[in-house]
């Protein structure tokens, strides 16, 4: 990384002296970077994390200069840190066991951003005013010094399990589609873990960063509590943005396989748009967002259904624009819109606790959110197609809406397509 205006490095240093500023402000300086995910490496702080939004807007941030795990405290934080963003995300069920290092609900102001949008990049240190002149330097000469490249190293990875067995997926979904328990609950999504160890050391950076490549139009998000433990995803689905008071969401659920041929994937598309089965899936979720947010809204406009297409799979989308009451804020939308019935079911409550007696792992921030929220601006994406690594634990975590007409055969092979992206990484190097 270099400077573009080496003046304003000599200010960041000497400005301690200004005493006349109390309250907090970041010190941002135009910066220009390589490779932003091979500087994130080779920072030495734990705590680090990754942000991508789908216009291409990253960030990749560093430590914790304040933190957020009950989102009663995020308007004190707000207005203690104006304009400040804190990222971070929410697990799937807070009521659950967490994996070591990923509170129930946790988002950090960092002490350092570096933020990108097309060719501009920006460093915020936002830990400033608390350091001396000697520590300053000694941040920047780190921030500064030239990173190696990251390169995902050739690495085996053996498949150790999943869970649930395809034997016992045909038991669960036989259950679930069941007359008896669908009147009371039309849809339950349920996941696989596939586990994989590998028998050496891995960068799970490296591993995320060609897996981002590959799906550029997505939102990607690397999280990462201490070396060797992180959680990290190209997730398609957008739980919301918020600009303001206007907002954002939308409904994706219902799947088919995607195809590299176009007029075979338009055959694909157009199929699915027509299919019953995953039209009810997809508007079970569009209902349950239509009412969580009509509290919450002056007005709400649901457009038509379109097909998101992604490198093995293409879903049913219909996206939702709002606009808040000036009184909603990002609690009561997390509350209100998370899970939505795409990662748990419905009625949500009842499909959540379902999921929580009969599913075989727990899911830890798979299908939470993740994202960053601030005063101005929030946007969190629903933490799917996404990885957790523990040393040399790989977990892949995909899930399946089952409804009326499910067949397991058909949702395992729906399970394989949703993970076929980052698989195809790692059998490559086998
Ligand atoms: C729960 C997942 O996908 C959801 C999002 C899109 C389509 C889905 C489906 O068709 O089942 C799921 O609801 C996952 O990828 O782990």
């Amino acid at each position: 990384m270099w400077v573009i205006d080496p003046k304003q490095l000599e200010q960041a240093i000497h400005d301690l002296c200004d005493t006349s500023v109390t309250t907090w402000r970041p010190l941002k300086i135009r910066v220009q970077v390589d490779s932003e995910l091979a500087w994130l490496a080779a920072q030495p702080n734990p705590y680090k994390g990754y942000w991508r939004d789908r216009n291409a807007q990253q960030v990749c941030y560093l430590g914790k200069m304040a933190e957020l795990t009950d989102l009663d405290d995020l308007v004190v934080l707000e207005q203690r840190y104006p304009a400040a963003r804190f990222y971070g995300g929410i697990a799937f069920d807070s009521s659950r066991e967490q994996w070591p290092g990923f509170a129930p609900c946790q988002f950090v102001l960092p002490e350092i951003e570096l933020r990108s949008t097309g060719n501009e990049y920006w460093l915020y240190l936002n830990n400033w005013q608390q350091l001396s002149a000697d520590e300053r330097r000694q941040l920047l000469a780190q921030v500064f010094s030239t990173p190696p490249p990251l390169r995902w190293q050739a690495c085996e990875f053996t498949l150790a399990q999943y869970h649930p067995t395809l034997e016992r997926w045909h038991a669960l979904i036989a259950q679930c589609t069941h007359p008896s328990v669908l009147g009371d609950l039309p849809k339950v999504v349920f996941a696989r873990q596939s586990c994989y160890q590998s028998t050496t050391a891995f960068s799970a950076l490296a591993l995320f960063d060609i897996w981002q490549q590959q799906q550029p139009d997505n939102f990607a998000f690397f999280i990462s509590s201490e070396a060797n433990n992180s959680f990290f995803g190209v997730p398609p689905e957008r739980l919301y943005l918020r600009c303001g008071q206007s907002l954002e969401s939308e409904a994706l659920a219902g799947s088919c396989a995607a195809s590299d041929d176009p007029i075979t994937n338009q055959q694909l598309a157009d199929e699915l748009q027509l299919d019953r089965k995953n039209i009810h899936e997809n508007q079970l979720v569009v209902d349950a967002i239509h009412a969580a947010l009509a509290p919450l809204c002056e007005s709400i406009h649901i457009a038509p259904t379109r097909v998101l297409k992604q490198r093995h799979v293409q879903h049913l989308c219909q996206p939702i624009q709002a606009i808040l009451h000036p009184e909603t804020n990002d609690k009561t939308l997390l509350q209100a819109l998370h899970p939505t019935p795409a990662v748990a079911g419905f009625p949500i409550a009842s499909a959540q606790r379902y999921i929580g007696c009969n599913e075989s792992f727990e899911r830890g921030w798979y299908a939470g959110a993740v994202g960053y929220l601030s005063a101005e601006q929030s946007e969190m994406s629903v933490a799917i197609r996404s990885a957790y690594q523990h040393h040399q634990q790989l977990t892949l975590f995909a899930g399946a809406g089952i409804v009326q007409g499910s067949n397991a055969e058909s949702e395992w092979q729906e399970l394989n397509q949703k993970i076929a992206t980052i698989q195809g990484l790692l059998d490559d190097h086998h």
